[in-house]
């Protein structure tokens, strides 16, 4: 018989895995915490992390996840990870989120009433499931080691969000959301199509709302960025 125990490292019996981030400083703070984790493991059954570039924006994101994926037919998990903006009150600069849902916030149309998305418009989802049991062992481990963790649906944009009346209306539209990036929902969309369980993980170097590029902390967030790691590898080599 299976007990809890037993069916959570089930669920989280992820061996091959691919993390596409947008940038080189956000691959390198990756594989710091990759290798930071596998320096204090005497596993020899150790899940295989590959870091890729996929470049800035979701249609990037998508493309280069998407030809990555169709040359190597190997992994069972696709992780969009990188720094991004958090939302006042939700995701503190240098804090850690990670994606309960990926969701394409600015795929739709314009409407004389709002927004609507093309789910509403009857054309596909806005939306992509997560690998919910790795999410929240994560979030579990990554809270243990005394950082600041928070969970909910992260947005994918193709344009940063610059106004405080922009940053109004995503948390109005997309309730619980905590963070937003460019990438998620594009390497999310490619690995979906083909059935592999998707991440985000996103550390916070910058609010959500007027332009202000003096207050940005992308050093912070990369450092929140190789925890982040480390404890995901924990989590995976357990
Ligand atoms: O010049 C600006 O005002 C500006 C403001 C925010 C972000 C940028 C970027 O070029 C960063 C793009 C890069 O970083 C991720 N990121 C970081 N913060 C955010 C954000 O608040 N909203 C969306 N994306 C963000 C993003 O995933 C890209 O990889 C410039």
């Amino acid at each position: 018989m299976m007990n809890d125990m037993d069916r959570t490292q089930t669920a989280l019996n992820y061996r091959n895995i691919l993390i596409m981030t947008a940038v080189e400083a956000e691959r390198e703070a990756v594989l710091r915490g990759i290798a930071k984790a596998a320096s204090g493991q005497g596993s020899t059954e150790q899940a295989k992390f590959d870091v890729q570039l996929c470049g800035v924006g979701p249609i990037s994101a998508a493309a280069e996840t998407a030809a990555y994926l169709a040359a190597n037919p190997k992994y069972d998990l696709v992780i969009s990870a990188g720094i991004g903006g958090g939302f006042t009150d939700r995701a503190e600069i240098g804090s850690i989120a990670i994606a309960d849902s990926i969701i394409a916030a600015d795929l739709g149309a314009e409407t004389g009433d709002g927004f609507s998305s093309v789910d509403k418009l009857g054309f596909g989802s806005s939306s992509i499931p997560v690998a919910s049991a790795l999410t929240e062992e994560l979030t579990k481990s990554i809270q243990s080691a005394g950082w600041a963790v928070c969970s909910g649906p992260i947005l994918t944009l193709s344009t940063v969000t610059g106004t405080r009346e922009t940053a109004d209306e995503l948390k109005r539209r997309i309730p619980g959301a905590v963070a937003e990036a460019m990438e998620g929902y594009g390497a999310a969309f490619a690995a979906h199509r083909l059935n592999i369980p998707v991440m985000e993980i996103r550390t916070i170097s910058n609010a959500i709302g007027p332009r202000n590029r003096e207050l940005w902390r992308i050093g912070d967030a990369l450092q929140a960025l190789e925890q982040a790691c480390y404890n995901l590898a924990e989590v995976l080599q357990r």
